[in-house]
């Protein structure tokens, strides 16, 4: 590179390695790629955030006030906050310049209410703004220092990385196990499992490398569905398509937690499990990632017994039935637990901001507190929560487990059916309430109770405890996860690593 690029925060960027990080537009997505981000640049990376527009005014909305990222170029870079820390604790300012694309639709536009416009969006307009811009970026820079890491779910990533002459990181967010059964559709196609044209068969499948069993109920929602013309099943069948042409697969999960499925797909291609990816120390990050303002419930849950609360979420993406909820609602109240409910505003739909029933919040008061948002890490580390009644989104899971807290499942689609399996059946580390569609109030009653006060709640703390044990040790130093972040580092480095990495 003949001329040295200086950053927008005016760090000479070198010939270090440059990693332009690209995270799917959705929460459970952007909050690992951010920290995945910092990781890089903590290793001597150039790192390029490109994030869309929406996400990045949802995000500086929601931390800062509507009026604030309302104003022109409010809210300003997501990472501020982290320069700020770290130029107060006189840490090395860490290179990460922060770039914003369109997806296409009006900030205001109803991406939850209006899902498969929003997708429509994904598939064939945001890749046109990104690869728009990644010219740019990557031509200022060098393509022989520059990789994409691209969350697998994109459709365009590998086309795109071999158009600029660059290797493409695939980074998936969800365990290896879903990246395994997505990645061998072609064998689920072939034994009749799935998209064959007929009935799928009901019987154990067998034959996907590295999961000796799992039930046609285990798989994930898409890949239950008959019909798999969605836009969804459009973006999986060709994210999959690109991800067989990644260089680098990196995984949000631990090797000890998946082995079999892990070792299969090292005999496909360099696959680095790198979990859990969190915020620095299991705190409230100081990166702007919440995409609805955060409710303090520190003062209330301090004023509960050591693990009496039950903390209810559903992560940020699906959503659930008023009848679901409802009967949900019956059996927490029935139970008697105390609970802290995270009720997204659009959790049901946005057009039903209110989906609560009737009198819930009169019944429940003095024992229970509904927020539309929270710093879920904060809440799961808190000494009085007992029990995580979740949607089994993976980020949630992980989270979880680290807070050795034991959970209640509620699976609502895509891959929280499967990672339930994970949870309950190989892991025993939680329970499941029942099915969509079929959760009954008694059912959740007798769930909650087992596992707040009963001797299940016991055996399901003690499992949790192990796993969490397994996933400090990945981290510490010789641990697994940490040793396959560092050799991917090394194999980036040598790969597109210029002169000036560490
Ligand atoms: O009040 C809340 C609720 C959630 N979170 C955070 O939001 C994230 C939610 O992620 P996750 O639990 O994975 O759920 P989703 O938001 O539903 O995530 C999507 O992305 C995940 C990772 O790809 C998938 O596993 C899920 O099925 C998919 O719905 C977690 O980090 C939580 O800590 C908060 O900070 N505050």
């Amino acid at each position: 590179m003949g001329q040295e690029a200086v950053a927008a925060n005016g760090v000479a960027a070198g010939n270090k390695p440059h990693a332009v990080v690209v995270p799917y537009p959705l929460q459970g997505h952007v909050i690992p790629a951010v920290h995945l981000a910092l990781r890089l640049a903590e290793r001597g990376f150039a790192v390029t955030f490109v994030n869309t527009e929406s996400v990045h005014h949802q995000t500086s909305r929601a931390m800062l006030g509507a009026g604030a990222a309302d104003a022109p170029g409010g809210g300003g870079d997501i990472f501020a906050g982290v320069r700020a820390r770290r130029a107060a604790a006189s840490e090395p300012e860490l290179d990460v310049r922060y770039e914003l694309v369109s997806d296409g639709f009006p900030l205001g536009f109803d991406r939850s209410l209006n899902h498969d416009q929003f997708m429509e969006g994904i598939l064939h307009v945001l890749p046109a703004h990104v690869e728009e811009l990644l010219r740019r970026v990557v031509v200022a820079e060098d393509p022989a220092t520059t990789c994409l890491v691209v969350d697998t779910f994109f459709v365009w990533p590998a086309t795109l990385a071999r158009k600029l002459g660059v290797p493409y990181v695939s980074f998936w967010t969800e365990p290896a196990i879903i990246f395994s059964l997505y990645y061998h559709m072609d064998l689920l196609t072939k034994h009749g499992h799935f998209n064959c044209g007929k009935e799928p068969r009901k019987d154990t499948i067998t034959y996907i490398p590295g999961v000796p069993s799992i039930e046609p109920t285990e798989l994930m929602s898409y890949l239950q569905e008959t019909d798999t013309t969605s836009v969804v099943h459009r973006i999986i069948f060709k994210a999959f398509d690109e991800a067989h042409r990644a260089d680098y697969v990196l995984c949000n999960t631990v090797e000890e937690l998946e082995p079999s499925t892990i070792a299969a797909l090292r005999a496909e291609k360099p696959f680095y499990a790198v979990g859990p990816i969190f915020p620095a120390g299991f705190a409230r990050s100081a990166v702007a990632t919440s995409m609805w303002a955060e409710s303090d419930c520190s003062r209330w849950l301090d004023a509960q017994p050591p693990r009496s609360v039950l903390y209810i979420s559903f992560g940020s993406y699906a959503h659930v039935t008023r009848h679901e909820l409802h009967e949900i609602a019956a059996g927490v109240l029935a139970s008697g637990a105390r609970f802290l409910w995270v009720l997204r505003p659009d959790v049901v739909s946005s057009d039903d901001p209110d989906p609560l029933p009737e009198g819930f919040k009169a019944s429940a008061a003095g024992r229970g507190l509904v927020v539309p948002w929270c710093c879920q890490v904060e809440v799961l580390s808190h000494a009085a929560v007992g029990g995580f009644l979740t949607h089994c989104g993976w980020n949630s899971i992980l989270e979880s487990v680290w807070a050795g807290v034991p959970m209640l499942c509620f699976p609502l689609l895509t891959d929280q059916l499967t990672n339930r399996r994970l949870v309950a059946k190989e892991w025993r580390a939680g329970v499941s309430i029942g099915d969509r569609g079929a959760v009954d109030a008694g059912e959740v009653r007798t769930r909650i109770e087992g596992v707040m006060g009963g001797e299940e709640g016991v055996k399901l703390r003690e499992q949790v405890g192990k796993l969490r044990a397994t996933l400090e040790a990945a981290v510490a130093p010789g641990g697994s996860s940490r040793g396959n972040f560092d050799e991917f580092v090394d194999v980036l480095k040598r790969r597109c690593g210029g002169g000036g990495g560490q």
